[in-house]
């Protein structure tokens, strides 16, 4: 990724592939020039002009639409050209050689992933958090994602996260505003009742982070885990709630031989659903190799399901794999076929039934029919819990993982500042110390700290003509 670069550059910025209207986008400091050149007059700004995409030879590769801005009232903040031609692969190829043979002079070059939108916040257009959702919106795969990413998007989240950090920052001035008139440091903590105020502070930085973590699982997804031993119904329970038939399903032991991911959404909270190898003791080099991934994968687990045949559940083999599985990830036991019990077997009248489920509790054993759906819904309205979705709180805006680590670090400053308070005046300056650091780690978020790896790294992600 080149950084804080003021070529001009250019790329295609529709998704690659046959489209109805495709387009190139080119930015630069002063593009006008090359406007001429390519479209053949100067463009008024943010009008649109209809004119033929000419060659160097002055033959028509495309006939489209021309879009100047002036910077910096524009996506990037610098000049930006929009040839927005018909949407075919070749032509808009053509099309975008023809923009940089005709801009070599100028310095013209293909963008990097994520460039132009880089652009916008070191011309601060936006702030990271901003250009982290516009990749956010574009990446978003459900329709409550999208509109969470929109949120962050349009700056909600960044103005909480800067109206916590103003309130911070005004604590400190008063902290080191008395810290400069040692005269006056006797009680200053309860003169301008600094403890309230930082409790305030903490209160609200807890709410935010709880949002947050909302909005990261709506983000990233929830890793779920298919485990068990073979034939209980690992790749039948995926397909049921994939709705479709995504992996092999036979009545042979030992089918599954690697593992099949398939994302979901429940209530647009997106879930990685893994079905693995089924696990038993084997000679088969191949299914011993399954096996071994099955096991990875429950290590990387967010949750795992322990699959069983309820005509049978948690024998030997169950309980080896029980106590194999790893402390601390959230187990949920799924006894599956209960289609194929007897009445006098059944657990309870029916597997919706849960009032009537034996073992209560959040960890209580879920009876399901991968076949007829039985108790599906029941096991969707449990991930999501286990997920910590609060369904009657859909998250305001997206967050990323960068984030929370963030507001957690923020909370755990403003921890130790308040029990700096609690010692009274004797340690105005560790107060004041804690409360930048807190301050530094918020500023983290909008990106006004930020190093060029860390830029690097968010921008890389993006797609190319972004
Ligand atoms: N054709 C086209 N559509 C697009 C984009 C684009 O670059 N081109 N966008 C790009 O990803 C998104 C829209 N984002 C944009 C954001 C700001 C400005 C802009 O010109 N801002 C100026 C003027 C604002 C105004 O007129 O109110 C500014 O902020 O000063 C343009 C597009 C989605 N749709
Ligand atoms: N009656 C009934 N049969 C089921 C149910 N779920 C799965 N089966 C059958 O059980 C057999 C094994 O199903 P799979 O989904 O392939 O089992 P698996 O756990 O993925 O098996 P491996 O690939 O061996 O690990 C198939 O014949 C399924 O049709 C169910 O809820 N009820
Ligand atoms: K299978």
């Amino acid at each position: 990724m080149i950084l804080r670069a003021h070529e001009p550059i250019a790329a295609i910025a529709t998704a690659p592939g046959r489209g109805g209207i495709g387009v190139i986008r080119i930015s630069g400091r002063n593009l006008e020039p090359l406007v001429v050149r390519l479209t053949g007059k100067a463009l008024q700004p943010r009008h649109a002009h209809y004119l033929p995409f000419n060659d160097s030879r002055g033959q028509a590769m495309d006939a489209g639409i021309a879009l100047f801005f002036k910077g910096p009232q524009s996506y990037t903040g610098e000049d930006v050209l929009e040839l927005q031609g018909h949407g075919g692969p070749a032509v808009l190829r053509r099309v975008l050689q023809h923009c940089l043979e005709a801009g070599r002079d100028a310095g013209l070059r293909l963008a990097e992933p994520g460039e132009f939108t880089q652009r916008a916040f070191l011309n601060d257009r936006m702030d990271l958090a901003q250009a982290e959702a516009v990749a956010d919106l574009v990446n978003a795969s459900s329709e409550a994602a999208a509109r969470s990413a929109m949120a962050s998007l349009s700056g909600a989240f960044s103005e909480k996260v800067n109206a916590l950090s103003d309130r911070i920052v005004r604590l400190r001035m008063l902290v080191e505003a008395t810290l400069d008139f040692p005269e006056e440091e006797i009680d200053f903590l309860e003169k301008y009742q600094a403890a309230a105020t930082l409790g305030g502070i903490r209160q609200d930085l807890a709410a935010l982070t709880a949002q947050a973590r909302q909005g990261m699982i709506l983000r990233e997804g929830l890793h779920v885990v298919l485990a068990g031993q073979p034939n209980v119904g690992k790749s039948s329970l995926l397909n049921a709630l994939a709705g479709d038939e995504i992996a092999i399903v036979t009545p042979i032991a030992g089918t599954t031989r690697d593992k099949v991911i398939q994302q979901i959404h429940i209530d647009g909270v997106p879930m990685h659903i893994i079905d693995t190898a089924g696990l038993r003791e084997t000679e088969d080099t191949v299914e011993s190799i399954g096996i071994a991934r099955t096991w990875a994968e429950i290590e990387k687990a967010n949750v795992i399901l322990h699959l069983q045949d309820a005509r049978n559940p948690q024998d030997a083999l169950d309980s080896a794999i029980t106590a194999r599985l790893p402390a601390g990830t959230p187990v949920l036991k799924v006894n599956n076929k209960v289609d194929l019990l007897s009445d006098g077997q059944a657990p309870w009248e029916t597997a919706d039934d849960a009032a009537n489920n034996p073992d209560a509790g959040p960890h209580r054993t879920l009876y399901i029919s991968a076949r007829t759906g039985a108790g599906l819904d029941e096991l969707r309205r449990r991930l999501l819990d286990i997920a910590g979705w609060n369904p009657g709180a859909e998250s305001p805006w997206l967050a990323r993982e960068r984030h929370l680590a963030a507001l957690e670090s923020a909370r755990d400053r403003l921890a130790v500042a308040a029990g700096h308070a609690s010692h009274n005046d004797q340690v105005l300056d560790l107060f004041a110390e804690e409360l930048r650091l807190a301050h530094e780690a918020l500023c983290a978020i909008t990106g006004q700290f930020t190093s060029d790896d860390l830029l690097g790294e968010i921008f890389s992600s993006f797609c190319i003509g972004k």
